[in-house]
């Protein structure tokens, strides 16, 4: 049984680096093809939408795409693949004028308005960097977990470790480290030289306690391959950097990555009664960090964590606790918002998730700009009679 059969929505691994050039694009196109030879079915969002590539790299021809008839976009596909790019929309210098925002949206249309079919697993091949925009997309949708490429080299790999920093900051989980360019395969015999510093990209999965998912090593074969739009998993399926994505892919669709908890994304009104997030299993010794299950009742919103712990807040708490600029200062951390003017009687009216980490809510006092995020949440006790 496959995954889409036993789940509704597919695997959803962001593809990451610190910095740009490292590989991320080859390494994404190789796994992807990789997964779909070993019977999976693929996706790919070329979320690198200041540099799409992954169309050129699986030899994608650059025609606006077509539409489905409830207007999704269809995707390309290729080597058994989906593919969706801002490549395919648009010609290549257009997308580096867009600003941050748009192009979060871009990526969300990317995802909830292409016509993917069953999907077991779609990739996003994330811009390079930890700045705003990969934590707004890291925020923006449900991932099961990341995936961060470095190269050996010292710079690089420290760069790695503040993207998994910045992974963990967002609760999302990281699968693992791959290492690129490690070490040149002689075009003549195929052996393998490792000319700069080994085991960095190891070293650091294990200072961080994630896993270290392999080493690809340098191939000129891949750039080639990756102007010729043929994958090096198909142009030389028996070269040591083949066998190495061969292996990662592997890894990566075994390995669970799927997060404990209620499905997300959801946007639950209360007064109509629409959207509530059904509860998910709880696990006796579950992640005490993941929500299994919300309730609302007598003006207080119920809890409950996936390792079967619960908290009962009520809606005056939760707006009184509101961390955003407009109700707290954001340096000193002191309350702007003065507990006089909350009234008794307010109420929650929406709820919704933010990524995997927090709560957005909305209130009868029209106030919608908290983040409520599950520690925060955790560590909240009530507020209410010190108060008043
Ligand atoms: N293992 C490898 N051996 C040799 N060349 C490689 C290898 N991996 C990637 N390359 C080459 O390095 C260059 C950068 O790769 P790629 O575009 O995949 O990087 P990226 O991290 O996605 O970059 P960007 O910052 O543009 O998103 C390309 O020319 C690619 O062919």
């Amino acid at each position: 049984m496959t995954q889409a059969e036993t789940s509704a929505s597919p695997r959803m691994i962001a593809i990451s680096s610190g910095k740009g050039g490292v590989g991320k694009s080859t390494v994404t196109a190789n796994i992807a093809v990789a997964m779909a030879d070993a019977g999976l079915r693929v996706g790919v969002v070329d979320a690198d939408i200041y540099g799409p590539s992954i169309p050129r790299m699986l030899g994608i021809a650059s025609e606006k795409p077509a539409m489905s008839p409830d207007q999704k976009v269809v995707p390309a596909e290729a080597h058994g693949v989906k593919v969706m790019s801002m490549a395919m929309l648009s010609d290549d210098d257009s997308p580096a004028i867009l600003r941050g925002p748009m192009v979060t949206k871009y990526l969300q249309m990317f995802v909830r308005q292409v016509d993917w079919g069953a999907l077991d697993v779609l990739l996003l091949d994330l811009p390079p960097g930890t700045g705003d925009i990969q934590l707004t997309l890291a925020q923006a949708f449900p991932l099961s977990g990341a995936v961060v490429v470095s190269t050996p080299q010292d710079v690089s790999l420290k760069i790695a470790r503040r993207g998994l920093r910045m992974m963990e900051q967002v609760m999302v989980p990281i699968l693992g480290v791959i290492e690129n360019m490690s070490g040149f395969t002689c075009p003549e015999c195929g052996t393998v030289t490792h000319i700069f510093h080994r085991g960095g990209g190891e070293a650091i999965a294990q200072e961080l306690d994630v896993d270290f998912l392999g080493e690809v090593p340098l191939d000129p074969t891949v750039v080639d391959c990756g102007d010729e739009g043929r994958p090096l998993i198909r142009a030389a399926p028996e070269s040591p950097a083949a066998l190495a994505y061969r292996s990662i892919a592997a890894t990566l669709a075994g390995t669970g990555g799927d997060v404990a908890g209620i499905a997300s994304p959801f946007a639950w009104t209360l007064a109509e009664g629409t959207g509530k997030p059904a509860p998910a299993s709880i696990t006796k010794g579950g992640p005490s960090d993941r929500l299994a299950a919300l309730d609302h009742s007598d003006g207080a919103l119920f809890l409950r964590w996936a390792d079967g712990t619960d908290r009962r807040l009520t809606d005056r708490d939760l707006r009184l606790a509101c961390q955003c600029a407009q109700c707290r200062e954001e340096m000193s951390g002191k309350r702007l918002l003065n507990p006089e003017d909350v009234p008794l009687d307010i109420r929650l009216t929406r709820i919704w998730s933010v990524g995997n980490y927090a709560l957005g809510m909305a209130f009868s006092d029209g106030h919608d700009t908290g983040i409520y995020t599950f520690k925060a949440l955790q560590a909240m006790v009530p507020t209410e009679l010190e108060d008043v």
